[in-house]
């Protein structure tokens, strides 16, 4: 933290922890507390590493929490499973973590273990509540979801406790859709009927007559990767296809012979309706007395998405009225639904116990890119699969490196130039650039320079995930202003510049005209340098710790403040000095390894010529 400051003013060092105390000289975009035990990713053997490129970029971090559980530095993560996962991705979770397979966990049980895991892994039937974040005290990271809907997890919390949550989105994508098809041609030809009445000893060929699924119309409510892989299948059985998703893509719809029409359309137009749309607020309930109102009389509904979609009441309202002739539902709004549920013992229903990724092939794929993720998302890295986090892919996260470093050391910085060090209501980025507004992503930087703000001057750690809500609930604006320049492209950001308004500084010289302390920095040689503070030019590497020191120019500084800090054994690793004119007002940047004591400090400030100083933790 600054200690500063002008030359009257009294010297009070006060220190804390900097994300770069873990040793490490590299941002951390998924820093997590300190509990958190972590294994490098070498020490990993993953089947399948699409995260390599990341590594070069995080490390994890330490944060100031001190409610935490103590965990000895090199001690394993715990990995809470609450659902079966397959063998294989529990072994990817062992070699590096303990894992704590513990199913059929009540919600007290499951808030009573949270806060001594690192990550919680689960499928549809665990209920991951803001209760969950909370009993987990700070500890719990990642919630990695072993399928595709996240609509059991409460991200609005998790995000606000910072933890990451990475769902499985792609392994199950074939074997829901296949279900969805069993289901359909299983309703259609009674099968589960016929097959009960034989199993009761009955043989009624003319009761279980069905109806044929060729040249009838499907809609495919949803056009995401189970929709579209329904529709394909759908074709192959000789069906007219529609689907109704205000967000997919003309250009796949047309790649499957599909078209896309309004969700009017869609219900009063089809035979057949399969549901494939995630449960949000706005599809809650979507199927409702009204969607019945407008569908033909004696369509058949397959449901594999989420139970939530339908209300249950009206369905059984159109079963019983022959509005809707037959369903198959594999899902429930709650689950398991009571027994005596209408719904499951209606005549015309089909029902499968939440059965659609429930393949060998789609749980094992499902249960290595859950363990991937997780154990990734606990070495730092960001997930592909992140669900409350920028999705950023490996190569740009890879270019981006040194600028998100330089990101969190700016806003460090800036906030120690402030005085008082709180107070602070707009921050404004400027980042000088000669790439186009689509090829610079700047969610990382915001982020990173959000993080070096917050964290010196609060006890929140702030990292990519709670970064924007942190900011707000602290009443922090930040805005982000391009300037383009001519310039090579290859380098994604020529200069970032960070201005505080409206506050006071500890250093004058940081002011602009405009009454802003503005710093500034850019990437040399892939290392992070300040290169302006106020109206002053300079250029440090922002590595170690950094004293700034106002004087006028005049020879013989450098030499005074060096041997002040040599006589103290304190290492000086560069010396910048930036000027207005030859014999004016000048800024000397001094960047030391160690930290001065206080005495060293108060000595510099003695320097005739320093009219004031400021001593900086990077
Ligand atoms: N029964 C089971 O075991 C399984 C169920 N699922 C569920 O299936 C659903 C779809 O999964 P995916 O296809 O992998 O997800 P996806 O994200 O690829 O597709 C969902 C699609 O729904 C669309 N959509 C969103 N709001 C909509 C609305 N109001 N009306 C129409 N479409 C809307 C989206 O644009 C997207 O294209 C999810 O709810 C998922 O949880 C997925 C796998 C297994
Ligand atoms: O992936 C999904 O969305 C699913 O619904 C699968 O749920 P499950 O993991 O089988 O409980």
């Amino acid at each position: 933290m600054a200690t500063t400051s002008a030359k009257s003013s009294t010297f009070v060092p006060r220190v804390s922890p900097s994300p770069s105390s873990n040793g490490s000289n590299r941002p951390s975009l998924l820093s997590f507390p300190k509990s958190s035990p972590l294994i490098p990713l070498k020490h990993l053997s993953l089947s399948r590493s699409s995260l390599h490129a990341l590594k070069t970029l995080e490390s994890p971090s330490i944060s100031k929490s001190t409610t935490l559980e103590p965990t000895k530095p090199d001690s394993k993560p715990t990995i809470l499973v609450s659902e079966k996962l397959s063998e294989v991705g529990l072994d990817v979770l062992r070699s590096f973590a303990n894992v704590d397979c513990s199913y059929n966990l009540t919600p007290e049980d499951l808030c009573a273990k949270i806060s001594l895991c690192d990550a919680l892994i689960v499928r549809s039937g665990t209920k991951v509540t803001r209760e969950v974040f909370e009993a987990a005290k700070g500890r719990l990271k990642v919630v990695g979801r072993a399928g595709v809907g996240i609509d059991n997890v409460d991200l609005q919390a998790a995000t606000e406790f910072g933890c990451l949550v990475v769902n499985a989105p792609t392994a199950n994508t074939i074997a829901a859709a296949e279900h969805g098809i069993a289901l359909l041609s299983a309703m259609a030809r009674n099968v589960a009927q016929a097959d009960a009445s034989m199993k009761a000893g009955e043989w009624k060929r003319n009761k279980y007559v069905g109806v044929s699924m060729v040249g009838k119309t499907l809609a495919v409510m949803g056009f995401g990767k189970v929709g579209s892989e329904v529709a394909r299948r759908a074709k192959g059985l000789g069906m007219h296809v529609v689907a109704h998703d205000p967000y997919a893509p003309d250009d796949r719809a047309r790649a499957i012979g599909v078209d896309l029409v309004s969700f009017d359309k869609a219900v009063s137009t089809a035979d057949f309706i399969s549901l494939h749309m995630p449960l949000t607020p706005t599809t809650n309930k979507i199927f409702n007395d009204e969607t019945f109102a407008k569908v033909k009389k004696g369509v058949r509904i397959v449901n594999v998405a989420r139970g939530g979609v339908i209300d249950e009441d009206a369905l059984v309202r159109a079963l019983d009225s022959g509005v809707v002739a037959q369903a198959a539902l594999d899902v429930f709004t709650v689950e398991p639904p009571p027994k005596d549920s209408k719904l499951v013992q209606h005549e015309n229903v089909i029902a499968t116990p939440h059965l659609g990724a429930s393949t060998m092939e789609a749980q094992e794929g499902v249960a290595i890119e859950i363990a991937e993720a997780v154990v990734g998302a606990l070495n730092g890295e960001l997930a592909a699969t992140a669900v409350n986090a920028p999705m950023v892919p490996a190569e740009v996260l890879a270019e981006l490196a040194p600028y998100v470093m330089l990101a969190e050391k700016l806003g460090r910085l800036a906030v120690q130039l402030v005085a008082g060090g709180s107070g602070i209501k707009s921050v404004k980025v400027v980042y000088t650039t000669a790439r186009d507004t689509d090829d610079l992503d700047t969610r990382l930087l915001r982020a990173m320079i959000t993080k070096g703000i917050i964290e010196p001057i609060s006890t929140t750690f702030v990292n990519l995930v709670n970064a924007d809500f942190t900011a707000k609930q602290k009443g922090l604006r930040i805005s982000e202003e391009r300037v383009s320049v001519d310039g090579s492209p290859d380098c994604p950001v020529e200069s970032i510049q960070v201005h505080i308004s409206n506050v006071d500084s500890k250093f004058a010289s940081a002011l602009s005209d405009n009454g802003e302390i503005i710093v500034e920095g850019k990437v040399k040689g892939g290392i992070p340098h300040l290169t302006c503070v106020g109206s002053f030019s300079v250029d440090v590497s922002l590595e170690g710790n950094l004293i700034l020191c106002r004087q006028v120019d005049q020879p013989g500084m450098i030499g005074s403040v060096g041997n002040i800090l040599g006589e103290e054994n304190v290492n000086v690793s560069f010396m910048s000095v930036g000027r207005i004119g030859v014999r004016k007002q000048a800024i000397m940047a001094i960047g030391v390894d160690e930290e001065p004591n206080k005495e060293t400090l108060k000595k510099i400030g003695e320097v005739e010529a320093i009219e004031e100083f400021v001593f900086l933790n990077l």
